[in-house]
This record gives structure tokens, sequence and C-alpha cells, in this order.
């Protein structure tokens, strides 16, 4: 597009709302145009493969090029000297591939995020819309040539930030930051590791750097993959919808549980055992518990085949042992190494004596015969991660072996199971031995790892589970988002560059955000307060928004309390959530209901009832515009890192937070 001649406000407007009728006619000529091809693919494709890899990319096209009615085909414009470009959440070319909308992530967009009054980057106007349902209601520019700048002060951002929060997690395509622009765009090689507090942005960078990543590097990570990791089921569903509305529809989303979910996680154990499991002395423990299954070979192998009869004795075999131990592979890819060396070693001796070279199907049956057989499980025997992580703790011989000088006598006495099962499979295993046989696994075999990884909430990750996730991003890179004040697993990091460690990402730069677009400013100063409590070093956070509301409140009767601050908030507009101590949940729900007020489950983004009740443990990631805590003391009570857990409920809140209690408040408000 050029640049019009200066018209009206409203004539401009009316243009431009022209202009976006013509773009979303385009994309549903695009999107019939694929539509038509997808219907057509397996007439064109040749042969039945080809077919269905086409009608793959089709059917993923077709769902890139969705159309949201209530979210705007473009958010932005620039201008460029005589050069127009609309800015957006897709390409939108016209019927003759002229653009009409550019993507957020072109390099051209990237002005639109990072150009300012000093440095214009070539840039004379910088437009933003306002929009309501879909439809563009107004715009706001900046003359970046002329030196204006709005920055913060943008009333098209301000509103974006304070609007009333309902159902599940948007994206920010049209206000991110600078700052925050920075990291979403940093290169794929880059591995990054953002520490910032509540509310700055952490998540929402993750999930724009994924789709970026995506964006630039398709073909690349199309294969790899990339994956998303986050703190639960909850917060998954509350950021499902992010990357599908970006155009993003194939990022795998999991929980570190998820991951590694190759036993069924059937009991609870002892706080102290689970935490000795997450230590990271495990991995080395079983590491040697693997080695210690190879042996040396005790017997020369004699094969008889036809009329011939091979011989290979102990010293050659010791070699082979040996060479394959020392080039640390992983322990199933040795086995099958030593196994071809073997069928090696008989293929030269046939070769001398039979003058010509035996056939594949030859060394199939020799890789396979019963002497070779017997050779392999007895000095490198086929393991399985879960009998490796059975044998471990069900014998106390094993696991003294294995940990002798790593862990101590009583840290083994914790481990070993007192009633040992008699199988892996009758073992009823815990969350922790989950993890184990996740490293297990790691040792007998690589698993296939992601192009990209964005772990979210990371500093509650054990270094066992970083070391699970190290895996499967080896080879590639990882965006870590968190917060060490909010921290609650017990093995919560105090320090990033431990866990950066244990990923596998020693290198990683540390990158602090610290302007918060959640809660407001009053919430946060009273958030902060249990900041110095918490131990860990943080730069505290600062609030965008001036606005919002704070109300603490001694009480008399919790529940009923909480009944009528409920039905207060829902005269405003804006989600509910009640969060309280786990165990005070179900009476809370109860008690709402018995008013007739509906309320939903927090992994229930869908539901219609604008109320949900969430345990203090579930709430991590998520947010709602109203948020009334019922009785902080009981929160930080319920577990060990509790005025952590505090911390994390205190700034959930959008608009409002009421703070209910009967009992006095923890010290530190
Ligand atoms: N640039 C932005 N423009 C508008 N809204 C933003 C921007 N950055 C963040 N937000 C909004 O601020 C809120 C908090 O963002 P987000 O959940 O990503 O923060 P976080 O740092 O992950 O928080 P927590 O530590 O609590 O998990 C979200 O509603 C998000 O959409």
């Amino acid at each position: 597009m050029t640049p019009h001649a200066p018209m009206s406000l409203d004539t401009e407007l009316a243009a431009e709302r022209a202009h976006l009728d013509a773009s979303r006619a385009a994309l549903a000529r695009m999107r019939e145009r694929t539509e038509a091809l997808f219907a057509t693919g397996h007439n064109v494709a040749g042969d039945a493969y080809t077919a269905e890899t086409l009608g793959r990319t089709l059917s993923r096209r077709v769902a890139e090029l969705a159309d949201q009615p209530d979210t705007p085909l473009f958010f932005g414009r620039l201008t460029f000297g005589d050069e127009e470009h609309h800015i957006g959440r897709r390409h939108v070319t016209d019927d003759l591939g002229e653009p009409m909308v550019l993507d957020w992530r072109a390099p051209v967009s990237r002005s639109f995020y990072r150009a300012s009054a000093r440095d214009p980057q070539g840039v004379t106007v910088r437009r933003r819309f306002g929009f309501s349902a879909g439809a563009l209601t107004s715009f706001e520019d900046e003359h970046l040539d002329r030196g204006e700048e709005l920055g913060t002060a943008s009333r098209i951002l301000t509103a974006e930030i304070e609007r009333p929060r309902v159902g599940p997690m948007r994206d920010i395509v049209a206000t991110i930051q600078p700052e925050q622009d920075e990291l979403v765009r940093a290169d794929l090689a880059a591995s990054i590791c953002v520490q910032g507090a509540p509310g700055t942005g952490k998540t929402a960078v993750g999930l724009h750097r994924a789709a970026y990543l995506l964006y630039l590097h398709r073909e690349r990570l199309r294969r790899s993959g990339v994956l998303i990791v986050g703190p639960n089921r909850a917060f998954l569903s509350y950021i499902a919808a992010v990357l599908p509305a970006l155009g993003e529809v194939e990022v795998e989303q999991a929980t570190v549980e998820d991951l590694i979910a190759r036993v069924p996680v059937r009991t609870v154990e002892d706080p102290a055992v689970a935490a000795l499991k997450h230590d990271a002395r495990m991995a080395e423990v079983l590491r040697r518990a693997v080695e210690a299954r190879i042996a040396a070979p005790a017997e020369p192998i004699m094969v008889s085949d036809g009329s011939f009869r091979w011989r290979i004795g102990l010293d050659p075999l010791h070699r082979v042992v040996e060479e394959t131990r020392r080039e640390g592979l992983p322990y199933a890819t040795g086995r099958e190494r030593v196994r071809a060396r073997v069928v090696g070693l008989l293929q030269r001796q046939a070769e001398a004596r039979r003058a010509e070279s035996p056939g594949d199907a030859w060394l199939r049956r020799m890789g396979k015969i019963r002497p070779v057989a017997d050779f392999l499980d007895a000095v490198w025997p086929a393991l399985t991660p879960e009998g490796l992580v059975h044998g471990l703790l069900a014998d106390p011989a094993v696991l003294a072996a294995a940990a002798d000088g790593v862990l101590t006598e009583a840290e083994q006495a914790l481990l070993t199971w007192a009633k040992p099962p008699r199988t892996p499979k009758a073992t009823k295993w815990t969350a922790a031995d989950a993890v184990l046989v996740d490293e297990a696994a790691g040792l007998l075999e690589r698993p296939a790892g992601f192009g990209h990884v964005v772990v979210d909430e990371a500093q509650d990750l054990s270094p066992m589970q970083c070391r699970a996730i190290a895996r499967r991003s080896e080879h590639g890179s990882i965006t870590l988002l968190g917060d060490l004040a909010q921290g609650t697993a017990p093995w919560a990091a105090r320090d990033w560059r431990e866990s950066l460690a244990h990923l596998g990402k020693p290198d990683a730069t540390v990158v602090p955000l610290s302007v918060g677009f959640r809660v407001p400013a009053a919430v946060v100063a009273f958030a902060n307060r249990l900041l110095p409590a918490l131990a860990v070093d943080v730069p505290p956070a600062e609030s965008l928004r001036r606005d919002g509301a704070l109300d603490v409140r001694t009480v008399d009767d919790l529940v009923a309390a909480t009944v009528a601050e409920v039905r207060a908030a829902l005269a405003h507009d804006g989600s509910v959530g009640v969060i309280a101590a786990d165990d005070a949940v179900g009476g809370l729900r109860a008690a709402l209901a018995d008013a007739g007020i509906d309320t939903a489950t927090a992994d229930d983004v869908a539901a219609p009832a604008r109320v949900t009740v969430v345990p203090a443990t579930l709430v991590k990631g998520l947010e709602y515009d109203h948020v009334v805590t019922v009785e902080p003391a009981a929160i930080v009570a319920a577990e060990p890192r509790g005025l952590h857990r505090l911390y994390v409920v205190l700034t959930r809140a959008v608009s409002r937070l009421t703070v209910l209690h009967t009992a006095p408040l923890p010290a530190p408000l």
C-alpha cells in the first residue's frame, strides 16, 4: 500500500476498515484455495505416500489459515517514507500475491516492536489499532520522524493490559514490548533463561518465541519439533489457545510428568525419599548401576556352522567389550555394537576358510545364534529402564555397589524398599521413581530430541527433571522461564546457573524482566512484603498498572464472607478466582453452590462459570481478574515452602485482590 494524502480521522478509519474487510476476504480466498487443493489432493499426488504427506500439509495449512472473527487480522501499520505495511497475525496476500498484511514475525515487522524516536529504523509513522470484538474502533499514531513516541503511555497498550480478563490466555502480538521482543526474536541457537517477577510476561514471551522460531525455521523445526513444558494440566489448558491463534497448531505441550511417563505412577511416598530420588547424585548411581551390568567375558565363543567350527578366544572377546565400553555409547547401542563386532570376528574366520564373503542372511543368523546370544546375555545383558531401577531399589547389595561413596548408608537405607515387589510390573511406582526410570532409559538409549524446548515455571524443576529435559534438547536450544521467588517444590532452584548446568546449557544468558503487566501496583507492593522472607536474590517487580484495588479484611466467618465477596465481584466484568488452601476448596465450592453460584475447576477453561475455585497448589501461572484469597495462614501452613506459595497466590490478580482472614496474617505481611 502507498500512503494516502492526509485525510480526516473518520475517512482514515473508514479506509482502514475497508482494508480490514478486503484482507479478511483475501484470507478467506487463500483458505478456499487450500481447501480445494486438499479435496483433490489424492487425485494429483502420484502415490499413496505423497498423497498422505500432501494431505497432512494441506490440512495443517487450512488450520493455519483459520480466521478468528473476534481477533483482528492486523493490529498495526508501519510507514517507511512512501511504503506502508499492515502488521498482523499472519501473511495475507491478494490474488496477485501482493502482501495485504505482513506476519508479525517477518523481518520488516520487527520495527513495529523495536523502532523508537531515537532509533526510528526508517519508520516515519507507527500506527496501532484499537479493536473491539474484531471490529476496528480507533488508531493511535506515533510520528517517529518527528520524535514522537508514546512508549508505555500508549492508550491502546494500557487498554489491553487493563482489559478485564476472562477465559484462557490470549496472545500479545499487538503489544509486545521491546525488551520482550528481544527475547522473542533471539536466535534459534541461543538458549536463554528469563528471571521475571510475576506477570512480567514470561509465559507470553516463551509462547511467542516458539511461534517466532517456527516461522523462521519452519522446515527444520517441523522435523525436530518444538515442546512447551508447563507445571500442570490446568496451566497447559490455560495457555493452549495461544499458539493456534498465532497459526501454530503443531507444538507439543506437556508437563514433565507427561514427558517421562514410562511407568504408571500408582502411589505417593515419603517426601524425604522423593527428594533424594530427585537429587542429581542419583544420576551417578544409575550410571554406575548400568555399568555394573557389563561383565568380563568368562568363556570363549564356539559356533558350529554346518561343517565348520568357529572359535573366538577370550583375548579378542575382552578387547571387544573393553573397546565398546570405552566408546561411551548408550548401553543398548553398545550391546548391538558388541554383537556386530563378534559377528565381524566370525565373518573374518569364515572368509579365511571359505574364500568367499558370507551374505547378509548368514550375518543375521550369526548375530542371533545361541552361543553369541548367550555371550551377550552374560557380558552385556539386555536391560529395561524399569528393570534397572527395580533391581536397584529392591536389592540393598546392588544399591550399595552403585552408591558407594555417592550416597551415605542412611540415604541408601532410605531408598531401598522394605518389601520389594517381585517384578517391575508389580511395582507401585511413585512420581520420583518415574524420574529415575527416565534417567535409566536415557542411559540405555538416547531419546529423540526437540529442536527447541520452552520450559515454564522452571524454578520448580529438580536436578533430575532438568536432566530429563536436557536429554530431549541436547541438540536443540531452550528457553527457560521462571521466578526463583515462586519456587514451591522442595527442590526448587535457588540459583539459575545450577539449573542451567543440569539442563546441559551452562552458558545460557540469564535475562531479567521486571515490568509487570498483570498485577496492579498496590497489590505488587503488598505481595513484595514477602520477598525478604523468601531468601532469593531477585529484582523486585514494578507494575505498569496504576489502577486496581487491594482489600485485606479480618472476618468472622470465612465461608460466608467468601460467598458475599464473590457475589459482589460478579457485579464487575471479568473472571473471579477464589484461592484457598487445598483442603478448604471442597467446602468453599459447596458453599458457593448452595448460594446458587456456579463454579468451575481450574483445568476447565471453557467452562461458562465465571467463578473458579482453585487450590493454592494449582494456581501457578494462572490469573483472574478478581482474586479472593481465603485464609493466607492456612495456605502457608500447608507446606514447607508455604510463604513462596502465598507469594504465588497473591500475584494472580489482574484488577482486584481481596484477602479474607480469621487467623492473623503471616508475619511478613
Ligand atoms: N506486552 C504485553 N502486552 C499486553 N499484555 C501483556 C504483555 N506482556 C504480558 N502481558 C499480560 O500480562 C499477563 C501476565 O503475563 P504472563 O502470564 O506471561 O506472565 P508471567 O511472567 O509468566 O507470570 P507468572 O510468573 O505469574 O507465571 C498476561 O495476561 C499477559 O497477557
